[in-house]
């Protein structure tokens, strides 16, 4: 069975930071936002209920999705994300399934924003949670993404609290300092996880 180690973290926390550590390591990453990109390309029947629901404004002229305009709307209207997260998520939940069951690295890594919240803990052995106060989130992700610092705290109030998610969690990555804090946390882990692969096998 492969191991599966469960990565989550709330918006801005430093889950892609930590997953590309890990991928530099030779682990194969299952992402979650990257699965949600993958359900609604253009031809998809997830894109095309998004279309009918909210209408063709939410498309780009090439016919792709407008992920900004559709993350205005859905993270300012709770039943819009309810709909929204209802059409998406079992979409995700079977890709990711299928990427985990094609995956060849020692362990995989399944990073997931909603990794908790959705139930996707159930795939693997660990739950490894990226950590940073919530200010440090807000700050990173508004410079990252130059959105509005109330779009990013309703995006935090859809997700778990952060010492709600810490209770849940089997090992936590503190990333309130340095990158190179970050990438040394990453390579202990790492070993920990390749002997912890190692046991199962036994
Ligand atoms: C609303 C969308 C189009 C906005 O796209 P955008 O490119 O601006 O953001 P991106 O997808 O990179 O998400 C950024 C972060 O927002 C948070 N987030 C996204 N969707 C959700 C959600 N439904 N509930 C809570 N937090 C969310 C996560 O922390 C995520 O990492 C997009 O987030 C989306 O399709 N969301 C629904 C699918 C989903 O739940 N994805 C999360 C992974 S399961
Ligand atoms: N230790 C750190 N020091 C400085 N910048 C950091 C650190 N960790 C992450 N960052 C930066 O903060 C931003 C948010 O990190 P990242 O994109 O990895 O978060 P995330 O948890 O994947 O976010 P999301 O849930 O939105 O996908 C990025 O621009 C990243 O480069």
């Amino acid at each position: 069975m492969t191991y599966v180690v469960g990565v989550t973290g709330g918006i801005g926390s430093g889950k892609s930071a930590a997953t590309a550590e890990f991928e530099k390591l030779g682990i194969t990453i299952v992402d979650a936002d990257v699965v949600a990109r993958q359900v609604v390309m253009p031809g998809t029947p997830c894109l095309q209920a998004i279309a009918e629901h909210f209408g063709n404004q939410l498309l780009t002229e090439g016919g792709e999705l407008n992920r900004k305009a559709l993350r205005q709307r859905v993270f300012s209207n709770p039943q819009e994300k309810e709909w929204l997260n209802k059409l998406l998520h079992p979409a995700i939940r079977e890709e990711i399934i299928s990427q985990l069951e094609q995956a060849d690295s020692p362990y995989v890594i399944l990073s997931a924003p909603l990794l908790l919240e959705n139930g996707l803990e159930k795939y693997c052995q660990r739950v490894l949670v990226i950590d940073a106060p919530e200010s440090l989130q807000i700050s990173r992700t508004i410079q990252r993404d130059d959105s509005p610092k109330k779009e990013v705290e309703a995006i935090m109030k859809a997700q778990l609290s952060r010492s709600e998610r810490l209770k849940k969690a089997n090992d936590v990555l503190n990333n309130d300092g340095s990158l190179e804090q970050l990438e040394q946390q990453v390579l202990q882990l790492h070993q920990r996880y390749l002997a912890a692969t190692v046991a199962q096998e036994k």
